[in-house]
């Protein structure tokens, strides 16, 4: 086997060494009376085990049970490995430490390798990355939708006739709590979801710092506002408790490390309020645990992102990746 490791064409910044993130180009929504109608057996879910975009909607789709409904929302899960030709759909062996996704067994389109080819089926003229969070559509050979925060929005309500009932009308975007919810995410989107993005991928010290600095306030403030709550507004599971957990449990694995975000860890005592809640929704919240894949989190940016750790090295700490609730 050559020891040769596959290069990366992940120069995520601009010229000025600044990280900055591609609108989403797929922006519809599976609803009654659209073109993409809830249906059983046409909706297929793209996702990476890594990409804590990704993750939120399969968090969602974990809390609202799509997953024990067959043929509602299956998902195909690319490869860790983000090479120069964006992600693997097809499984593939690589010369780096990676975990396998689950292969295409998308019906119609097992033989497409990469995510690329789905994107270039639904828009030939498609010229930015590739992305995962992928709603593909079976029956107009189409993407819906590419943007996390809007999957998991139309989700949440979307199949609800196919649910079980006890998730029925269950949303995680209450109308008593829009206005809360949004003002939480106009500052934890940009300095602490994107906040690591942009330290990590900076190829400049001033870019770096711009960031990473906010970053930690930002924990700062997300620790004392959740306090000894359950979730950030109370006992009431949010997506703001789902689009904050997918950033704060790769921090210490990942983001502490690999994107230098390193001026404190989530464990250690500075963020005792958040680190518990962390705690609490991985070891007590069903569809938490079960969404979390360290293995693959750690392989993807370790193993991927060769600009910043040219030999792929994936370190083995911290052990253990998320602590005991108890301690
Ligand atoms: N705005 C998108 C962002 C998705 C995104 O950037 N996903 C990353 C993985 S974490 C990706 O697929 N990157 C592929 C690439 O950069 O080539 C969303 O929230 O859905």
């Amino acid at each position: 086997m050559s020891t040769k490791l596959p290069g990366s064409s992940l120069q995520q910044a601009s010229a000025d060494g600044r990280f900055h993130r591609q609108d989403s180009a797929f922006r519809d929504v599976i609803k009654n009376g659209s073109r993409f109608e809830p249906e059983r057996g046409r909706y297929h879910l793209i996702v990476a085990d890594a990409c804590p975009w990704a993750h939120r909607v399969l968090l969602v789709r974990h809390l609202k049970k799509m997953d024990t409904v067959p043929d509602l929302l299956p998902v195909t899960v690319v490869d860790s490995f983000l090479g120069p030709e964006g992600w693997c759909v097809g499984s593939r062996q690589v010369d780096c430490p990676f975990v396998p996704g689950t292969g295409n067994h998308i019906p119609g389109h097992e033989d497409k390798m990469f995510l690329r080819e789905f994107y270039l089926a639904a828009d030939p003229s498609y010229e930015k990355r590739p992305t995962v969070p992928v709603i593909w559509d079976n029956k107009l050979g189409t993407i819906v939708n590419n943007e996390s925060s809007e999957i998991i929005r139309f989700l949440d309500t979307a199949f609800d006739e196919f649910l079980p009932e006890d998730v029925r009308g269950i949303t995680y975007y209450p109308e008593d709590l829009r206005a809360q919810i949004d003002d939480f995410h106009s500052w934890v989107y940009p300095h602490i979801n994107n906040g690591v993005y942009r330290a990590g991928f900076a190829t400049t010290s001033e870019a770096y710092e711009e960031a990473v600095f906010p970053l930690f306030e930002a924990l700062e403030r997300a620790d004392k506002l959740i306090g000894d709550k359950p979730y950030v507004f109370d006992d009431r599971l949010t997506e703001a408790d789902i689009r904050l957990y997918t950033t704060i449990v790769r921090f210490d694995p990942v983001y502490h490390g690999h994107f230098k975000c390193n001026i404190q860890q989530i464990r250690g005592g500075r963020y005792p309020h958040l680190h518990r809640w962390l705690r609490t929704l991985y070891w007590t919240v069903p569809g938490f645990k079960e969404t979390t894949n360290f293995a693959s989190i750690k392989a993807h940016y370790y193993g991927s992102h060769k600009q910043i750790n040219p030999t792929s090295i994936v370190p083995v700490g911290p052990i253990p990746p998320i602590e005991p609730l108890d301690n």
